[in-house]
């Protein structure tokens, strides 16, 4: 197998969805081409309604294209044996309410004909992998949102598959939940398996893609890697750590030997609020308790206290610190 090995070729793929009486009614995809490779992790990018489903449902040969084709594994995806190859979380699972989680990944595992021990293996592994451990004896009527977008994940890995298609998979799930399954996603990658995953949220689509397709109504309008996307090429970024004044005011005298070059600006880096979200609930949960306060800020807090002076605060002037 080599890394470039092609896993999916769509060639003019298109959709055109017809009325009840066979008109054309919504051209949902227009003549896609594009390649993913072995061993990616290839996002699907668009806003609503711009073919992301339409895509992975006529991959997975649930839909017949108006035109064009698409291979996997080189086979046309027509082929229905090559599912045992693929795994699928649809945009909304349709599992069994009265089924646990235990239960469920049996079902499937049965539906793909694992042997009851290694059936066994892969229950219990996947179960902890997607973290509900706890909640396996649970009917999944009982089930959260984002407790239901795990077992769907758990039971689109059942069959140990080499290509995982992920509608939206994200969707539902709280930044913790997010940030969990975006690191099984990159451990799938780490096993070798090829991932396609649909969405919207882009920072989540930023963090976890190699590339990125972007489509607008049922139109390709960007592919590529993402850190070249990404990557501001008319902006020269110098990061500095203990910089003085005078150090600004040297720079500031180099750039104007360069009449074309504009300071866009010096400042300071900032995180995500996503960054920022997970690392305040992450060090709670190992330190629970009141959040200690950091050195600068309790710095800013002792600044603005004479600002804050003759304000009355109803627990004994410690607003101010909390
Ligand atoms: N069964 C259907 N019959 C008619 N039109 C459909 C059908 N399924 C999807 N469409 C239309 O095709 C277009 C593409 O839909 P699709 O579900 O592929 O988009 P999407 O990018 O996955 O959207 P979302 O982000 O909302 O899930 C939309 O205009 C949608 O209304």
């Amino acid at each position: 197998m080599s890394a470039h090995e092609v896993v999916i070729e769509t060639r003019n793929l298109t959709k055109v969805y017809r009325d009840f009486w066979g008109r054309p009614k919504v051209q949902a995809l227009k003549a896609l081409d594009l390649k993913v490779y072995r061993g990616e992790i290839f996002g699907l990018l668009g806003p609503n309604g711009s073919g992301k489903t339409t895509t992975i449902k006529l991959l997975l040969g649930l839909l017949f294209p108006t035109e064009g084709e698409s291979l996997i594994f080189g086979e046309p995806t027509t082929n229905v044996a090559k599912n045992e190859r693929i795994g699928y979380l649809p945009e909304e699972s349709y599992l069994y309410k009265f089924l646990n989680a235990e239960e469920t990944l049996e079902f499937y595992g049965k539906l793909f004909k694992i042997a009851p021990q290694e059936r066994r293996r892969r229950v219990d592994q996947l179960i902890e992998r997607v973290g509900l451990k706890a909640a396996r004896k649970r009917q999944l009527r009982e089930y959260s949102k984002g407790m239901q977008r795990r077992i769907g994940l758990a039971q689109a890995l059942i069959n140990d598959p080499e290509l995982i298609l992920l509608d939206e998979p994200t969707s539902g799930l709280d930044p913790i939940g997010t940030a969990e399954i975006k690191d099984t996603i990159r451990n799938l990658r780490a096993e070798g398996k090829t991932i396609v995953l649909s969405g919207h949220l882009l920072a989540d689509m930023q963090d976890i893609c190699d590339r990125i397709a972007i489509l607008h109504r049922g139109e390709l309008r960007e592919i590529g890697k993402v850190s070249e996307l990404l990557t501001v090429q008319d902006i020269t970024q110098f990061k500095i750590r203990n910089l003085p004044e005078e150090g600004k005011e040297a720079i500031r005298e180099v750039l104007a030997r360069f009449p074309d070059a504009s300071l866009e600006a010096i400042d300071h880096p900032t995180t995500t609020l996503e960054e920022l979200f997970l690392r305040i609930v992450r060090e709670s949960e190992a330190r629970p308790g009141l959040r200690k306060i950091g050195e600068e800020q309790e710095a800013a807090a002792q600044a603005a206290r004479p600002v804050l002076a003759g304000v009355p605060s109803d627990n004994g002037g410690e607003a101010a610190r909390n």
